[in-house]
């Protein structure tokens, strides 16, 4: 058929490949155990690989991906290389020796990227902010590595389980009774083991997350109310940059979930590993050619992963979706806890429960569907796993039982059908929980794809805490190493006022040509220049929306000091306090009110050192803060039926405190309420006002704080802070009986329409102001009565006309009777 050249050349290709095809059996046979080893652990990596729909994507502002963002503070480690190298192609012009490694060059090129990935991964990112060295973080370690004991504990004694459950079968076969008693006691002892083992990988599964979210929780909230007074909680909500919108959500339940997935993950991983191995190796063991059995068994299992795939809904997304809107729900419920007493007053029920029941409908409806795809994902997986796979096994389990059957001519002899019974159930039971486990395995990966959206969704917070507060330390250092005569102030006592390139201190408040720019970017004044110094008491005036409010929030650091505007500060920050027209309450006691922000434990340092340095002069103690609360018609507010029944009891209690060496707290600033709730608005304005003057600082921002008090105690209220106190004031009031506090005025104009303000800035004097104001509402007043009065002179004349024929006195007769 063929020439002889073919032919030899057919003989020399036949001989190559029996060759060939003899080399790789012997190596098989040779290198088996290692083989079948790689390839369970690349079939185990296969189907755990299937097992899910896409990747974990961020919850929301995809330009905050961890990967691209996490650079600056997770380090690349020649990162840039990596990747490079990972992406690099192997030219053409490459030596034979690269050729041959070219595999290894590859597999290393993905080994570096996938390092990369896991370096720069949100999880990892996010517990190097931790500090690894403290006893919180070192005792999450130390549970992590006692759950891995544990779990290979317990994959031991699972085995150990299984092999007694085959013993105690095959002693019963072979009706072997003292057998059996004895591996019945085994499986008994067996059990204490287990049982320990079980709990203790419970409690450690539990220890670990709460570590790991104590860790979290402690790191996210020093970050977010950083005790050096940045407004960094404002600047979030507020930057347009911003996605954060649900901080409180995140500190509290996204931490939660994912310290809770986190802690769960090395036995979601290991467990069903080990026993797939474990089943592998035990069935290799048992038969000479189960293991390759077990080889088909994982191919068939990763077929079966692709079918699964068909009905696995993206986890990621839907646990995005469920926080969005769990979110909502709860941002209307937030919003009406709020507000409950304006909804009331405004009978607004209806329609606040409208906006509930939508987004509750909403996400009723989102959790319907989660629960259908759920139902359909977890058939498929029970059907796959527990009985489809579970059906392959026994049957794998059952040919070495069939096969030595047929071998012994269908006569086994009894020990070896008690031998095969035992192997057998050992088998069935371990495959039986490998396939189990195989479900588990999958399962695993949407807890990873959950994890990592937490995961995502907490570096970002973080991230974006760790930017506000980087920023202000970094402004920080610049500016406590100047004041304004270029000098250096840094003092260990006080923390700054305000940090910024353009600001620096002195004794004085001054603003030179600053922009008022809101964080959206509307200019709203070009330019604002004043200056005040201690004992200018300024009045600030003009109409609504122009930018009052917005010079406070320079001064109060919410705001950025833009270029090309410079301001000067006091030094210290309680040399300025800032009361708005409804001040912050929290719940607790009537002297907590009144020093806030200061906490109870600063209170009483401060009147023991002022005790120290002068036991002569008075200090700023209970005493004091009662004979406020009379000044401003607030010591109703005392708790007389606290331990003091009498008014004569308390007057008994400041005497002695008074002469007192010691801090002595006076119970009847004890009460504690509801500030906020039961107090009217005037009530919580005089309040502030206390508070005011217990920190007495130097300079006081007031802007409308008094809008609610009675013109005589409002009055009263000044006269106390600028007279007795000393307090230089800057005051945003709208009524004239204020005015005589003040020497300086900055006025805001603005054209008619929207716009920019304009401002001007001039001494004032309050007799000539209030006597041209006067004036002037009596010109206004008489402008508008001759108006009127013309248009009246202008109707009666029309009326003469028309009734020309009547006779003059009649007609005003009856004009004025109409
Ligand atoms: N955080 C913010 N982000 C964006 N714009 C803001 C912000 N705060 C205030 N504004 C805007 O800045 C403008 C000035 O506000 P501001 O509170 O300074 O007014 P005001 O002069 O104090 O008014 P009023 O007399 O009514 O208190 C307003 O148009 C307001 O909408």
């Amino acid at each position: 058929m063929y020439d002889s050249s073919t032919q030899a050349y057919l003989n020399k290709g036949n001989a190559y490949l029996i060759r060939s095809v003899r080399n790789v059996l012997l190596f098989y046979s040779k290198r088996r155990k290692y083989i079948l080893r790689v390839c369970y652990c690349l079939i185990i990596y296969m189907i755990f690989n299937n097992g899910s729909k896409s990747k974990a994507r961020p919850k929301s502002n995809p330009k905050t991906f961890p990967e691209s963002r996490s650079r600056s503070l997770v380090e690349p480690v020649g990162g840039g290389q990596i990747s490079q190298n990972a992406q690099e192609k192997v030219s053409p012009q490459e030596s034979p020796s690269a050729k041959k490694y070219k595999p290894l060059i590859a597999g290393k090129a993905i080994l570096k990227k996938l390092l990369y990935k896991f370096k720069n991964s949100s999880t990892v990112a996010l517990f190097s902010q931790l500090n690894l060295r403290s006893p919180k973080t070192l005792h999450s370690f130390y549970q992590l590595a006692l759950q891995v004991i544990l779990l290979f504990f317990k994959a031991f004694l699972t085995l150990q389980i299984a092999t007694l459950d085959g013993n105690l079968v095959s002693s019963l076969i072979s009706r072997r009774f003292k057998k059996f008693f004895k591996f019945l006691l085994l499986w008994l002892v067996i059990g204490i083991p287990t049982s320990i083992t079980d709990s203790l990988l419970e409690k450690s599964k539990k220890l670990l997350s709460q570590t790991i979210r104590v860790n979290l929780t402690t790191k996210m909230l020093d970050d977010y109310l950083p005790s050096n007074g940045n407004a960094t909680l404002y600047q979030l909500l507020n930057s347009k940059s911003s996605a954060i919108t649900d901080p409180n959500h995140r500190i509290t339940s996204t931490v939660e979930n994912f310290s809770n997935s986190f802690s769960i993950l090395p036995s979601q991983l290991l467990t069903p590993i080990l026993d797939i191995l474990i089943a592998a190796n035990h069935m290799a063991k048992s038969s000479e050619n189960a293991s390759e059995g077990a080889l088909l068994l994982g191919l068939v299992a990763n077929v079966s992963t692709l079918v699964l795939k068909f009905f696995t809904p993206n986890f990621s997304t839907m646990n995005n979706m469920r926080n969005t809107l769990e979110n909502k729900f709860h941002e209307f419920h937030s919003n009406i806890i709020v507000n409950n007493e304006e909804i009331a007053l405004a009978k607004g029920h209806s329609r606040e429960i409208d906006l509930l029941d939508t987004s509750y409908f909403e996400f009723e409806k989102f959790e319907r569907m989660t629960l259908r795809r759920m139902a359909v994902y977890n058939f498929a997986i029970s059907f796959i796993f527990k009985y489809t796979l579970g059906a392959f096994g026994l049957m794998l389990c059952a040919v070495p039982t069939f096969t030595s059957v047929y071998f012994a001519g269908f006569k086994p002899s009894e020990e070896l059908v008690s031998g095969l019974s035992s192997d057998f159930v050992a088998n069935r039971s371990l495959l039986l929980k490998a396939s189990d486990s195989l479900g588990k395995l999958i399962q695993s990966k949407k807890n990873i794809q959950n994890m990592t959206g937490y995961a995502n969704e907490l570096w970002e917070f973080e991230k974006e805490l760790i930017d506000i507060n980087e920023s202000s330390q970094l402004e920080n250092a610049i500016n406590t190493r100047k004041d304004s005569h270029g000098n250096n102030h840094v003092n260990a006592d006080s923390q700054p006022l305000l940090v910024g390139p353009n600001v620096s201190y002195g004794d004085e408040i001054s603003f030179h040509e600053i922009p008022l720019v809101t964080p959206n970017g509307n200019v709203l004044v070009e330019n604002l220049t004043f200056s005040i110094k201690p004992g200018d008491n300024l009045l600030i005036i003009g109409p609504n929306g122009c930018g009052k409010s917005s010079l406070f929030r320079i001064l109060g650091g919410l705001w950025e000091v833009k270029d090309p505007g410079k301001l000067v500060v006091p030094y210290d920050k309680k040399d300025l306090f800032y009361l708005p027209q409804r001040s912050y309450f929290t719940y607790g006691t009537l002297r907590e009110q009144i020093i806030y922000p200061d906490s109870y434990d600063d209170y009483r340092d401060k009147i023991l050192r002022a005790k120290q340095e002068n036991p002569s002069s008075p200090v700023h103690d209970d005493e004091y803060l009662i004979e406020l609360l009379r000044e401003v018609n607030l010591d109703y507010l005392l708790d007389y039926d606290s331990d003091l029944e009498e008014e004569d009891d308390i007057e008994k209690d400041l005497s002695r405190a008074s002469t007192s060496s010691c801090v002595f707290m006076i119970p009847c600033l004890d009460r504690v309420e509801k500030w906020p709730d039961i107090l009217s608005v005037g009530e919580q304005q005089r309040l502030a006002m206390i508070r005011l003057y217990y920190h007495c600082p130097k300079f006081a921002v007031l802007d409308e704080c008094t809008s609610s008090i009675s013109s005589d105690l409002e009055r009263e209220c000044y006269r106390i802070a600028i007279e007795d106190l000393k307090i230089t004031v800057i005051s945003v009031c709208h009524r004239t009986t204020l005015w005589e506090f003040h020497s300086k005025i900055l006025k805001f104009k603005r054209p008619e329409g929207e716009g920019m303000a304009t401002t001007l800035f001039t001494s004032f004097d309050p007799e000539l102001r209030l006597q041209r104001h006067e004036e002037l509402i009596s010109i206004d007043n008489s402008l508008k009565r001759s108006d009127e009065l013309t248009k009246r002179l202008q109707a009666l004349k029309k009326m003469k006309n028309s009734r020309s024929g009547r006779r003059p006195a009649l007609m005003y007769i009856e004009e004025d009777d109409d």
